[in-house]
């Protein structure tokens, strides 16, 4: 395993951008895309699809299953790019707790602005009256290592950018 390569969470409440910009990063950079959204229990899908927001104990088993992909990855040597909504501080401890170095990528978006991006998403199943629960549950992730605050009103291309320079100072690799 390459100890220099930090696996990368894009984080935040939904709407902000997570699945977006790790996209964009893994072009860039290479490794696994790990899409948070897919790895969740139908369970929780038909909730949230409800109009319920998830509790810490539906999250559970789905970070479980995260943290298990992280360290696959990172068993084989491999950069994970996980976009994952990590909103508590104890989520992020169940994920750092799976892989040598975490990185996290904190896209901050204002409460208005991600309402709106929600309603005018089509053919997800993310209602939009969602988005105040996660307000709410959002622990947004000060005096923790390894972090990189982003505005995610910034253009996805730009804060792709912000991330690949702050990656290569924090002691990851950008692909040859
Ligand atoms: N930086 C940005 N500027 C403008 N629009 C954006 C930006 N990032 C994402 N969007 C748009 O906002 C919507 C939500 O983006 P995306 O699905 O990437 O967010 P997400 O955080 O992964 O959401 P969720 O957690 O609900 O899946 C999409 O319509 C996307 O095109
Ligand atoms: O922790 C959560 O409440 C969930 O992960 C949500 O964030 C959704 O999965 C996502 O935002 C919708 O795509």
């Amino acid at each position: 395993m390459n100890p220099n390569k930090l696996a990368l969470v894009v984080m935040g409440v939904s709407g902000c951008g997570k699945s977006s910009v790790a996209q964009v990063v893994v072009e860039r950079l290479g490794g696994r895309l790990i899409e948070g959204d897919e790895f969740h229990p139908q369970a929780n899908i038909a909730k949230m699809r409800r109009g319920e927001a998830l509790t810490d104990e539906d999250r559970a088993a789905w970070l479980d299953r995260l943290a298990s992909e992280l360290s696959d990855c990172a068993r084989r040597g491999e950069l994970a790019v996980l976009a994952c909504s990590a909103l508590k501080r104890r989520y992020r401890d169940r994920l750092r707790a799976a892989v040598p170095a975490l990185g996290l990528v904190f896209l901050d978006l204002p409460e208005r602005v991600a309402y709106e991006r929600v309603a005018l998403r089509t053919g997800h199943f993310m209602p939009s009256s969602l988005v105040a629960a996660q307000f709410a549950d959002l622990e947004p992730p000060v005096s923790e290592g390894l972090t990189l605050t982003v505005d995610a009103m910034l253009p996805v291309a730009d804060i792709a950018d912000l991330t690949l320079r702050w990656y290569c100072r924090s002691g990851g690799s950008i692909k040859s």
